[in-house]
């Protein structure tokens, strides 16, 4: 997952585009960039590290213009420390386009090929975003040959040969030079993307997000999810065009998304993330009432901070004290989404810190959304046993993650997740819990249809192995993982030490 913006008002963007960025922070924390336009001409800029570290006073001055877009990056591809590979990216013709992408693309060293051999395009980095604006590029100039007069209609049909030709999963927004803001989202709408308007005496003006806090902070109004397969079209004046441009759409929001990544206020597909969470609270209560009655909890302990909604529905439900027992380190990221293990071990150490009071000859049951690496569970356990805890049990409320993932959630190689090739009982030694009680698939699924029924399916592929792009084969994940584990994320090796905000300093300079 990363952040995505994209934005036309009817004055001056570059703050508005910063402080979006903020507000989308924890989607991505290895980069940051924005682009805006002035007239024809195109303004960027992009760095390393948090969005407060990448951008300088003289760099935001720099970004002029009423529209524009912009990006926090989480990668997925190449690596975390290349600025070459934060976004947007840019191509000059047709036109002019800049992109922002969130995602993953599945056929991305296919298109690669394709696009060296066949449309006579080369990919300059190991991102697949950059192939991405590539075939959006191609498409539109195939477009524009069938059909001269360049409008709505021509970046439309580029789209659906977007479409017809990239795998996997991409929520976008796009500059075309002179024409305007272009956002879509792939056939199963596997990434979010919503929209919003803002009425003002010169206009409305028009936002386009990954998460709907986004519009909630900058003032906007939200309107609706962009649909699978749609693609929405602003020109710099604010006129708005859409089309769904998929020939079979078939939802699929990814349910991670409810589970970790986006803002619990924020709105996704009609549900409140937050509720949802809540949902799944009461659902894994209900499994501890069922299967483990015999535990003697004194206290639910969350673990800071996406846990917190479930943790506390949970307690409510088992009539058992919701204690505070971690305190969080406000100066420190999401430690999930940090490239690195040993960044990511370190983090979770510096991050929470417990109170002894609360553990001290107590036994506690721990709940976080899920466990992934089990690197922050194993820390967290560890932590609780040193602070005096009697018991330690251990909650997730979501199932155990057992298969990569390939849609932008970067756990490409099964051997770094802890319950690959793990029972239940092989997890909870592992983590060092007394008891561990995983939240049900179906129960996950319970959570979010509780409060939107029409969804009627999600992209569950990390919780039960099943790729809904129809793609994925089991020698393509071989491939990425042996991709990654032959080249790991520069702090994957030694420079896992590499403190990023350092680093991004270091850049500045
Ligand atoms: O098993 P792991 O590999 O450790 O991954 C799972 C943990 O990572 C996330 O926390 P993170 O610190 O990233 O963010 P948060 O503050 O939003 O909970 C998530 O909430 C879990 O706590
Ligand atoms: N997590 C994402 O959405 C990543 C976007 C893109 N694949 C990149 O690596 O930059
Ligand atoms: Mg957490």
């Amino acid at each position: 997952m990363c952040g995505i913006l994209g934005v036309v008002a009817t004055s001056p963007v570059n703050q508005l585009l910063y402080d979006g960025l903020l507000v989308l922070q924890h989607r991505g924390q290895d980069a940051a960039g924005i682009a805006t336009a002035q007239g024809q001409k195109f303004l960027m800029h992009k760095g390393s590290g948090l969005v407060r570290d990448a951008f300088r006073t003289r760099n935001m001055r720099n970004l002029q213009g009423n529209w524009g877009i912009a990006h926090v990056r989480y990668p997925t591809a190449g690596s975390a420390y290349n600025a070459a590979e934060a976004q947007p990216f840019y191509v000059n013709s047709p036109f002019g386009i800049m992109l922002a992408h969130n995602g993953n693309l599945t056929n991305s060293e296919e298109l690669k090929l394709d696009m060296f051999r066949t449309d006579l395009r080369h990919i300059n980095t190991t991102s697949d975003s950059e192939v991405l604006l590539n075939v959006l590029a191609h498409e539109m100039m195939q477009a524009l040959r069938e059909r001269p007069t360049f409008d709505h209609e021509t970046i439309f049909r580029a789209v659906a040969g977007v479409h017809r030709r990239c795998r996997g999963a991409y929520a976008v927004v796009a500059m075309i030079a002179g024409f305007g803001l272009l956002a879509f989202r792939d056939p199963y709408g596997i990434r979010p993307l919503v929209i919003g308007n803002n009425e003002t005496a010169n206009g409305t003006e028009w936002l386009v997000a990954s998460e709907s806090v986004a519009l909630d902070t900058l003032g906007f109004k939200l309107l609706r999810d962009i649909a699978p397969g749609e693609a929405v079209l602003i020109s710099p004046e604010g006129a708005i065009k859409s089309q769904q441009c998929a020939e079979r759409p078939n939802y699929a929001p990814c349910l991670f998304e409810y589970v970790y990544l986006a803002r619990p206020d924020s709105l996704m597909d009609g549900v409140s993330v937050y509720e949802s969470r809540v949902k799944m609270g009461e659902f894994l209560a209900q499994k501890i009432q069922r299967d483990h009655a015999d535990l003697q909890i004194d206290a639910v302990i969350p673990i800071p901070d996406s846990s917190r909604p479930s943790a506390m529905e949970l307690a409510r439900v088992l009539n058992v004290p919701y204690r505070e027992g971690f305190v969080k380190n406000r100066y420190i990221g999401r430690t999930f989404i940090m490239p690195g293990q040993a960044v990511r071990r370190k983090s979770v150490r510096q991050k929470l810190n417990a109170i002894t009071q609360e553990f001290k000859g107590k036994n506690v049951l721990l709940v976080d959304d899920s466990i992934v690496r089990g690197t922050t569970s194993q820390e967290i356990v560890a932590m609780a046993r040193e602070a005096g805890a009697n018991k330690v049990y251990f909650a997730s409320a979501a199932p155990p993650v057992r298969y990569a993932n390939v849609y932008g959630i970067d756990m490409p190689t099964r051997d770094e997740l802890i319950a690959s090739n793990r029972t239940d009982d092989e997890i909870r030694a592992a983590i060092g819990a007394d008891a561990l009680i995983y939240q049900t698939l179906d129960m996950l699924k319970a959570s979010i249809t509780a409060c939107n029924p029409s969804i009627e399916q999600f992209e569950t592929s990390c919780f039960d192995g099943c790729y809904i792009t129809g793609d994925v084969t089991a020698a393509y994940l071989d491939g990425v993982e042996n991709q990654r584990k032959g080249a790991p994320k520069q702090s994957d090796d030694e420079g896992g030490q590499l403190d990023l905000n350092l680093v991004a300093s270091e850049e500045n300079a």
